[in-house]
Order: structure tokens, then C-alpha cells, then sequence
């Protein structure tokens, strides 16, 4: 009999708890022992290994962050780090493992199938910068916190004609702020992938209010090279010429918090059953992600060496749609 185990790594996301739900009954399903390994990699070096059933998964789908609880592990990035995990999963009869996770845990991942151990991925960060997946876990939900923030905000700088910027997650990557920005219809949107003059984003927000707009509102990508730090600063000191304040809201964590909408819990339950059946099929050092609609699994090394690009269109589209 088969023993598979399956870990959560980095940043949680809603849509987590779906996809070991289904990587463990399908897992049972298929007639395997399953285990669930606490703490992400750190918990894999440490032997944290606990077998799970099909009741230890129940009333999970609902639930935003992971059951197993997640870890960034800088051990794991070590070649003795993982020579550790693979002693760990030797000693508990551990065959496979899944990696549900972002860039770093893929690449993790990636490692670990260098050494020869079967690994499938399953795409899971808010943050969507991962090739190999047009949408990964977690992003739908975490853009819906950052739109319902939006439209909160709007209807006080309507009431008292004033501007506020919002700063959304996403490190380096600009499709959480780019998305919630059109889907809220902010004034400017400002990303890492494109730089934006403090300059132009004042006189978009000027623009705005003669136009007869009451609010305007900026969504800020943490990443961009000027984020919400850097465009406070610079409207304070700029504050006489701009002839507006600026009120700052940071997102933060309470982003990743939220309880899974419908599309994250469905993701993640067929990325999950993708992730076992590529197992069973002999299919292993692979990522599952959704492409063009479609479940598909791509190799590991193909996934790291690879950057996801954002659609510059849309930010172009977005400015239009500000007017
Ligand atoms: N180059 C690497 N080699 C091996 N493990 C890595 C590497 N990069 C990241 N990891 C592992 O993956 C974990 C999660 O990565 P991180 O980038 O923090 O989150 P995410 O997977 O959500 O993008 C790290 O803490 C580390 O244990
Ligand atoms: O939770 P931490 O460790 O403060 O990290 C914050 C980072 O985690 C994220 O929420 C998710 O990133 P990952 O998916 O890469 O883990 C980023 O958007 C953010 O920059
Ligand atoms: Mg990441």
C-alpha cells in the first residue's frame, strides 16, 4: 500500500483546506495510507508527519488558511536541509509527497524531485505569480477581500471629496492590485511591472475630481516602486503644490484571511484530485495548475524557469475606464 503525504508551504490561502480535503479522500480512494505533514517544510525536516483519514478532513472546505499550518523555511534551501526531509519521509514509509504552494514552495518542490523523490506541485498563492497556472488557489478570494476594501472606501472619500490609496499584497507580482483596481474602478493603479511617476498619478487624481468624479481612489501593488510608504511621503511633502491629502490604507494579512469563496474551493478540490491522480498515473516532479480552463500539469523545471506576465493591456484598458 501506498503511503502519500501532503504539505502546505509559504503564504497560506483560502482554497488551501479544499485542496488537501480532496488530495486525502482521493488519496483513500485509491485504496493509499495518507498523511499530512504539519508546518510545510520545516515540519517535513523535523518528521511532523501525521497520517490523516477521510474524517480528519471534515469541515475544512469552508475554512480560509490551511489545517496543517505553513512555514517559510530557509533550512529547506539547503541540500542538507532536504537530505533531512528525505530521511524524515524514508523513515515513515512515505512514498510521494504533494507541495501545495507559491513560487518559492514549487521551486522547493522542484529540488526535492531532483534528488529523485516523487513531488507534485499544486498551485496555491494569493499572490498569482506563478507560471504554470493562470489562477492559482487563494487569488480569487484574497482580490474579492481587496474589492470589498475598495468599495468601502469609496463610499467615505464620496462623502467627504477626499483621495485614498489602498495598498494590496502580491510581492513582486501586480495582478491582485491590477484586478481589484478595474473591478473597483479605481482612479490609478500603480504596479511593479510598470513604473508610475508620483507626478502622473497626481494629476490623474486631479483629473478625476474635475471631471465632477466626489472620490478618487489608487490601489497600490505592495511591490511597485512606489508603494504606499512612498506616495504618503511624497503627497505630505508635496502637500501645498498637489493641493490634496492623501489617506493611506494598508490591506495587509487581513487579504489572506478570508474564508474561501466558491471558485477557490472548486480549484482547489480539482487541483488536489489532479495532484493524486498524476500520482497514481506515474506522472511525478509535475505542477497542477489551470490553463486555459483546463487542469494541467506542467514539469517543475518548466514552472521555475519560467516567469508569469501580467496583461499590461489591462492597465491600459483600466486608465481609459478611469476618464
Ligand atoms: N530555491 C529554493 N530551494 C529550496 N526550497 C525553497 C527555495 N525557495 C523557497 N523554498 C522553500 O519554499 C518555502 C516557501 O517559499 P516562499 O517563497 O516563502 O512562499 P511561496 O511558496 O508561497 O511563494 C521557503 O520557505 C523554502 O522553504
Ligand atoms: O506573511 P508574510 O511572511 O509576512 O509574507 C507576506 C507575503 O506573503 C504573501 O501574502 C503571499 O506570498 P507567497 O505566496 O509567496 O507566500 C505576499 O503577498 C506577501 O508579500
Ligand atoms: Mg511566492
Amino acid at each position: 500500500m501506498k503511503r502519500i503525504a501532503v504539505l502546505t508551504s509559504g503564504g497560506d490561502a483560502p482554497g488551501m483546506n479544499a485542496a488537501i480535503r480532496a488530495i486525502v479522500r482521493t488519496g483513500l480512494d485509491k485504496g493509499w495510507e495518507m498523511f499530512g505533514v504539519h508546518n510545510g517544510y520545516a515540519g517535513l525536516i523535523s518528521g511532523e508527519i501525521m497520517p490523516l483519514g477521510a474524517r480528519d478532513v471534515g469541515g475544512i472546505i469552508q475554512k480560509g488558511g490551511t489545517m496543517l499550518g505553513s512555514a517559510r523555511c530557509r533550512e529547506f534551501e539547503t541540500e542538507e536541509g532536504r537530505r533531512k526531509a528525505l530521511t524524515q519521509m524514508e523513515q515513515q514509509g512515505i512514498g510521494g509527497l504533494i507541495v501545495i504552494g507559491g513560487n518559492g514552495s514549487q521551486t522547493g518542490a522542484y529540488e526535492l524531485s531532483r534528488m529523485g523523490f516523487p513531488v507534485v506541485g499544486v498551485a496555491s498563492t494569493i499572490d498569482n505569480d506563478l507560471y504554470g497556472s493562470d489562477i492559482t488557489i487563494g487569488v480569487q478570494t484574497a482580490m474579492d477581500v481587496a474589492l470589498e476594501a475598495i468599495d468601502r472606501l469609496k463610499v467615505t472619500a464620496s462623502s467627504h471629496h477626499r483621495a485614498f490609496l489602498l495598498e494590496v499584497m502580491g510581492r513582486k507580482c501586480g495582478y491582485l492590485a491590477l484586478m481589484a483596481g478595474i473591478a473597483g474602478g479605481a482612479e490609478a493603479i500603480m504596479i511593479p511591472e510598470q513604473k508610475t511617476d508620483p507626478e502622473v498619478v497626481a494629476a490623474d487624481l486631479r483629473a478625476a475630481y474635475d471631471n465632477g468624479k466626489a472620490h478618487a481612489i489608487i490601489v497600490v501593488a505592495e511591490g511597485a516602486q512606489n508603494n504606499a510608504d512612498g506616495m504618503a511621503q511624497y503627497f505630505q511633502i508635496h502637500r501645498e503644490r498637489l493641493g490634496f491629502e492623501l489617506r493611506v490604507t494598508k490591506l495587509g494579512h487581513v487579504q489572506r484571511g478570508g474564508s474561501p469563496g466558491s471558485f477557490d474551493r472548486i480549484l482547489g478540490t480539482q487541483l488536489g484530485a489532479a495532484a493524486t491522480e498524476s500520482l497514481e498515473k506515474g506522472n511525478k516532479g509535475v505542477l497542477m495548475g489551470m490553463i486555459k480552463g483546463e487542469i494541467t500539469a506542467t514539469p517543475l523545471d518548466v514552472v521555475v524557469e519560467n516567469k508569469k506576465d501580467l496583461d499590461l493591456r489591462l492597465l491600459e484598458l483600466a486608465k481609459v475606464l478611469a476618464k
